[in-house]
């Protein structure tokens, strides 16, 4: 199945470079003169510095000749951005099957990406997302990676995962579409916490239990959204969870480790340079997380912190302090 895939950052170019290590793949960006540049050097050097492209990618600037010399579009920009691309995609989609690899939430709304997806596209084609733990310069650099697949569509699942699957990646399917959304947006929260932990200093133990009592939070919020808890414990949740709680290559975890050596988000974005999905996310978490009646302390002192509502230090005391309780419920 031959994809366009649509959003020439890190994570679209790695995934077109997966996909292209298959067969024919198309890569489009809304940036004409980085597309240019793409073309010339067979590499993205603003996001994938010295990784050549697989023969099999083409460059394309004109999303029109993207979408219709394509079988299947796969959406890969900051989750803001989705609603604005899949309406711009809509008239040209045809029966064209939709994937996309964004994580997060519909900034304002909070409403999950497939639902956007439903909304905006409703049932004209099957849709799939792939998630799961995997940064995009490791997929480029063509290390052993496994995500997850997930869709109502298990047809489309399999195809997905046929078009995704190499030596070196594996993708495995998933029916738990609401499951596979929610691991891959809270963990960025999550991230926001181990980072701050670390760039306190806080050592080893303090990011362990961040990660653990992170994870019961993810849970708690899945059991109420209808999740299968395996989910969560897979591939899209745990699994991703760990990546970016623990690797230096996540821009949220970057971010809390400069929130947690005492830099403003500002300037922290300024040195990451990309997007940074687990801001905007705590937010949408935070609704979810009111909407449903759910404790997500975790989750709420990195909105507080995010928010200016309180120090790091203040944060960590407020945590510390909570009545003791039974670890579950
Ligand atoms: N980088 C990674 O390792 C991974 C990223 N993701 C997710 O993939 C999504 C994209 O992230 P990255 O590629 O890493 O971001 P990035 O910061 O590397 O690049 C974002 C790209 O989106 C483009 N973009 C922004 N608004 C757009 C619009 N309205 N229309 C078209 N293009 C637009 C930008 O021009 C830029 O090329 C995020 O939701 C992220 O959480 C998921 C897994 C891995
Ligand atoms: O989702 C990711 C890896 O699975 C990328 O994480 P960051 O967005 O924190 O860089």
């Amino acid at each position: 199945m031959k994809f366009a895939v649509l959003g020439a950052g890190s994570w679209g170019t790695a995934l077109a470079m997966q996909l292209a290590r298959n067969g024919d793949t198309i890569l489009w960006g809304r940036d004409q003169a980085a597309m240019a540049a793409m073309q010339q050097t067979r590499s993205n050097e603003r996001y994938l510095p010295g990784i050549r492209f697989p023969g099999k990618l083409i460059v394309e600037a004109n999303l029109e000749q993207a979408i219709s010399h394509c079988e299947a579009v796969l959406v890969v920009c900051p989750s803001h951005a989705f609603g604005d691309i899949l309406k711009k995609i809509k008239p040209l989609l045809g029966d064209r099957p939709l994937a996309w690899a964004s994580k997060g939430f519909e900034p304002g709304t909070g409403r999950f990406l497939h639902e956007v997806a439903d909304e905006i596209i409703g049932d004209q084609v099957p849709m799939a997302l792939v998630t799961g733990p995997s940064f995009a310069k490791d997929v480029a650099m063509n290390k052993p990676t496994l995500v997850a697949v997930a869709s109502s569509h298990k047809e489309f699942a399999k195809q997905v995962s046929w078009a995704l699957r190499s030596d070196n990646f594996r993708a495995y399917i998933s029916e738990d579409v609401i499951g596979a959304e929610l691991g891959g947006a809270v963990k960025n929260v999550l991230a926001l916490a181990t980072g701050i932990a670390d760039g306190m200093q806080l050592g080893d133990n303090t990011r362990a239990a961040l990660m653990t009592r992170g994870m019961a939070e993810m849970m708690r919020l899945g059991e109420a959204l209808g999740c299968k808890p395996e989910t969560l414990m897979g591939l899209s949740g745990l699994g991703d969870l760990v990546l970016t709680s623990t690797g230096d290559l996540s821009r949220n975890r970057r971010m809390g480790l400069a929130l947690g050596r005492g830099e403003s988000i500002e300037s922290a974005k300024q040195t990451i340079g990309q997007v940074v999905e687990g801001i905007g996310t705590t937010d949408e978490v935070m609704r979810l997380a009111k909407k449903h009646d759910i404790d997500m302390p975790i989750t709420e002192h990195v909105w507080k912190v995010v928010h200016g509502e309180l120090t790091t230090v203040e944060a960590l005391t407020a945590l510390m302090g909570r009545d003791l309780r039974p670890e579950f419920d």
